[in-house]
């Protein structure tokens, strides 16, 4: 489903070129729940970006169903990424002063979909992910682990083929992070849907089919779990 070939990605700071990425050539499989892992400044963000179209590479190809992601046009990247891609960071990024259910379809009430088809849809996602019974509440009310639960459904509710998070559980305590792990590994398996997730726990291991890590910008190893 992804295969990345030889891919780079240097930044340049001044006189310094850091080579974040230095050749990376990997294979992600549909249905697949792979964790990016590897020491702090290894790379697994910039990894996760450029899979993910949200930059773009110094050179080296990237292929989303075989077809080549880097030759699109910067308004061809924003379609895909908004029909195919779906994203998790770890702040959550949810609008405080809208419901649960508002945050999860804002992007169909802003492209003017029909109330009742989005409204449906958002339903049934809180529904699977276990908030239908908060729908409507503020972010504040909520824990941070159901605020990332809510990023999730909002990612999920336009059924991406490929769900990206962004170490989703960076900012949770350990029971809240299994919540999250449990929900992950939950619509991985019923709904087969791809997740690619950045990772820095090595107990996380246990909710993955493949660990790629990474070292120095450049892959140390694949572990199929
Ligand atoms: N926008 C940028 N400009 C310059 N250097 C960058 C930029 N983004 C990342 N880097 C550098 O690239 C390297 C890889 O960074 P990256 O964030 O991908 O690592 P990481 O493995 O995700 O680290 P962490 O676990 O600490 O989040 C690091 O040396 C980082 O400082």
């Amino acid at each position: 489903m992804i295969t990345t070939d030889g891919l780079k990605k240097y930044y340049t700071m001044g006189d310094v070129e850091v080579r974040a990425l230095n050749g990376v050539s990997i294979q992600i499989e549909k249905g697949e729940f792979v964790g990016l892992m590897g020491p702090s400044g290894s790379g697994k963000s910039t990894l996760l970006h450029m899979i993910g179209l949200l930059d773009r590479p110094t050179s080296g190809g990237i292929f989303i169903d075989d077809k080549d992601v880097n030759s699109l046009s910067d308004e061809q990247r924003t379609m895909f990424r908004l029909n195919k891609l779906g994203y998790v960071f770890q702040d959550y990024a949810l609008i405080p002063e809208l419901t649960v259910l508002e945050n999860v379809c804002l992007c169909s009430m802003v492209r003017g979909e029909d109330i009742l088809d989005y409204t449906t849809k958002g339903m049934n996602i809180l529904n699977i992910i276990g908030l239908s019974e908060r729908t409507g509440h503020l972010q504040r009310e909520l824990s941070g682990g159901q605020q990332q639960r809510v990023a999730i459904a909002r990612a999920m509710v336009s059924r991406p083929d490929i769900l990206f998070a962004d170490e989703p559980c960076a900012n949770l305590d350990s029971v809240n992070s299994r919540m999250v792990l449990d929900l992950c590994k939950k619509i991985n398996t019923e709904m087969n849907q791809t997740i690619v997730m950045v990772s820095h726990e090595d107990w996380h291991r246990e909710y993955f089919d493949k660990v790629i890590y990474l070292k120095d910008g450049v892959v140390d190893s694949i572990i199929e779990m």
